[in-house]
């Protein structure tokens, strides 16, 4: 049997860890971080997750600004609020929580976000930026997932991972990571011939698809290292709904060394890291190391 990687009481730990930080650069810098979130429209899932950011953010001690807009919002009123956000000194971070309506352009939306606010690494110029080696910020999901592989796993150079998915918020930013610490890196996606196979090599798994319990047990390496990143609502038997990820986790545990769990796994690092890059924003303006 596997061990259940705990994404949950390892996001409670850097929550931890940046409230300190947030302490320390408090008296340094006579302020707090400061992050701004934009929510267009009431799709449920995102208000909760914002609610969510909201609440993380002042336990660590952080200015929250919570800017919601109505659905039809028109995209130049989005953009001029970017504007805003990006020239206002209170603010180190900007994050417009996605999907939204299909009315405004999502990739024109996250270019206007200064590069050096933009703590959810969205940005074409955060993506060139991993790519290249440079700083800049990663995006949460990934950046997540990377801690609790390295957690796990310590030195990941020489070991082989496959990331099925190829989204920029995921599927991309994962293998610049995992290249990044010289992992030899295989993106497979829905044209992948023989999947099962692929995956079969991998000392690492990353699974970012959204598809419910697509990965199944025989398809992974014995002794294999499993990220699952897919949160599926699915029917229950009880006639309501639960989540489960894109791998089917009571398989996963009978094959593989170690598997995150849905929900518990990497969802909860996903706002840890937003907090964790908003510090880092905030130290980097204030040129505080
Ligand atoms: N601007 C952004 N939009 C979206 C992002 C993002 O990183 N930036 N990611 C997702 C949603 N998301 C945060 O925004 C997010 C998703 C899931 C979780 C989480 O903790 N999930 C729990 C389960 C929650 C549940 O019961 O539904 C878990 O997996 O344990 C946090 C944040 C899309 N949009």
């Amino acid at each position: 049997m596997g061990d259940i990687i705990d994404g949950k009481g390892f996001a409670a730990n850097l929550r931890a860890d940046v409230a300190k930080g947030v302490d320390t650069f408090r008296a340094q810098a006579g302020r707090a971080p400061g992050l701004a979130v934009v929510l267009v429209g009431e799709d449920p899932a995102s208000t909760v997750y914002v609610r969510s950011k909201h609440k993380a953010c002042v336990e660590a001690g952080m200015e929250s600004f919570e800017h919601r807009l109505p659905a039809d919002t028109a995209e130049g009123d989005l953009l001029s609020l970017i504007g805003q956000l990006n020239a206002d000194p209170a603010v180190d971070g900007i994050l417009v929580q996605l999907p939204l309506p299909r009315h405004i352009d999502e990739l024109k939306v996250i270019e206007a976000i200064d590069p050096d606010k933009d703590v959810d690494g969205f940005t074409i110029g955060s993506a060139g930026r991993l790519a290249t080696g440079q700083d800049g910020f990663v995006a949460c999901t990934p950046l997540g997932c990377l801690m609790l592989l390295k957690d796990r796993l310590g030195d990941l150079s020489g070991k082989s991972a496959v990331i099925i998915g190829r989204s920029n918020i995921v599927g991309k930013p994962m293998a610049m990571l995992l290249l990044r610490e010289s992992c030899t890196v295989t993106i497979a996606h829905s044209r992948t011939q023989d999947l099962p196979a692929v995956v079969r090599g991998a000392d690492i798994v990353v699974a970012a698809v959204g598809r419910p319990e697509m990965v199944r047990g025989d398809w992974l390496k014995p002794g294999a290292t499993v990220i699952d990143v897919g949160i599926n609502r699915v029917p229950a038997d009880d006639g309501k709904t639960r989540l489960v990820g894109d791998v089917d986790f009571a398989e996963a545990m009978k094959v593989a060394a170690a598997v995150t769990p849905v929900p518990g796994g990497v969802g909860p690092m996903t706002i840890a890291c937003l907090l964790h890059n908003t510090l880092t924003a905030a130290r980097r303006r204030e040129n505080i190391g």
